[in-house]
């Protein structure tokens, strides 16, 4: 992991924390935030041409190549792929938190404001006030020898600039919106359960009012009653108050009840993207369909007693080429194209998009 104190090029990363440092957050106004030459107002977040090359000594991992999307305020998008696709890297460097030592190009446009070039003490003020992250596991992320309403009150006080006193009752609201009683406010991080400290995650992220929040397998470890719980606590929460999501788990049954939109991923790239219960019921990329069979569906016990694992492995970043589709060698639809034509994410109906040949409009498009 390494730091770049001058916080300037996209090539640099900054030990990995969710917590306000002392400097804290001062402002979430971006400088040059509001309309654009066209006079209309950007998308929340516009990610353009994304690329995380991870390096250490001379071994290079491309985990994300090339990914684009845009989000608009108070949408909800779920990133979903087997282990090991990019999702977190992707995820997690648009705040540039992602572990290691990495290249990041591309654009990420929170608000207008390109967060892969902003300096760090501005990025600091837009990880709290502007998108705020859940990781997964919350007892790494939680700070085991402070009380939660300490840890949940710290950006409100040095964030929105009130009294500790002012601080902590805003925390015994959120803690009560979360489902955990104002009165447990002066426990630590051990005295709740995993998914109580899921909740005060969320609780935190919420502190300052964030426009985005980014939940990075925020219910892994948990059981899979406790995760439904949580994610559709966390999606009323958010629709409330108008907050953007962009939720990262390898289950898509989950995301589609909480999302309203879904990309997966695979290999480092996006291969299909659209309304939640579009992508799942009418899948335009093979690697969805084989996806979706792979996981069993909440509330359909059939499902779960017979998912079907998907055959074969991804493969290693590394082995990926630009070259043809990198699902290829374990589609059932594959064809000779597959292995030479260059992949892009595609039209593929009203606000549908997918990477593969099929689903082109020329070639009849529609259900794979
Ligand atoms: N710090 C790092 N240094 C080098 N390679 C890394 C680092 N972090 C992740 N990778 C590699 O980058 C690729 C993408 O990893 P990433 O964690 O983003 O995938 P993921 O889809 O989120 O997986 P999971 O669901 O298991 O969390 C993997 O090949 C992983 O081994």
């Amino acid at each position: 992991m390494s730091a770049d104190p001058t916080g300037t090029g996209p090539m640099s990363t900054e030990p990995m924390s969710a917590q306000p440092t002392s400097a804290g957050p001062t402002s979430a106004q971006p400088p040059d935030a509001g309309p654009n030459s066209a006079g209309t107002a950007p998308p929340l977040l516009e990610v353009r041409d994304l690329h995380v090359t991870y390096r250490s000594g001379d071994r290079t991992v491309p985990a994300v190549r090339g990914v684009g999307f845009t989000l608009a305020a108070g949408d909800t998008l779920g990133v979903a792929g087997e282990s090991g696709c990019g999702k977190s890297t992707m995820a997690l460097s648009l705040m540039r938190l992602h572990g290691g030592r990495a290249e990041v190009t591309g654009e990420v446009l929170f608000k207008g404001e390109n967060l892969l070039t902003t300096g760090w003490s501005r990025l600091r003020a837009v990880r709290w006030a502007g998108a705020s992250v859940v990781f997964q596991g919350a007892m790494s992320a939680l700070n085991p020898v402070r009380t939660v309403a300490d840890q949940i009150a710290e950006p409100i006080v040095l964030h929105d600039k009130v009294s500790t006193k002012a601080a902590e009752k805003r925390v015994a609201q959120l803690l009560d919106s979360v489902g955990i009683p104002a009165q447990r406010m002066r426990a630590h991080p051990h005295e709740f359960s995993g998914g109580q400290r899921q909740r005060v995650m969320i609780a935190m992220a919420l502190a300052c009012r964030p426009d985005l929040i980014i939940a990075d397998e925020p219910t892994t470890a948990l059981d899979v009653m406790v995760q439904a719980q949580i994610l559709e606590l966390l999606g009323d929460l958010v629709k409330d108050a108008g907050i953007a999501v962009m939720m990262i788990t390898h289950d898509l049954s989950l995301l589609a009840h909480t999302c309203d939109r879904l990309a997966v991923m695979y290999a480092g790239r996006i291969v299909e993207l659209g309304p939640s219960r579009q992508v799942l019921e009418d899948p335009r990329h093979p690697y969805t369909t084989a996806l979706s069979r792979a996981f069993p569906t909440i509330g359909d016990p059939a499902s779960r007693r017979a998912p079907q694992g998907l055959a074969g492995d991804p493969p290693r970043p590394s082995d990926v080429s630009d070259d043809g589709c990198a699902f290829a060698p374990r589609c059932a639809r594959v064809h000779d194209g597959c292995r030479t034509e260059k992949m892009l994410l595609w039209p593929a109906g009203p606000d549908r998009e997918s990477a593969c040949l099929l689903a082109r409009p020329e070639r009849g498009g529609g259900a794979l």
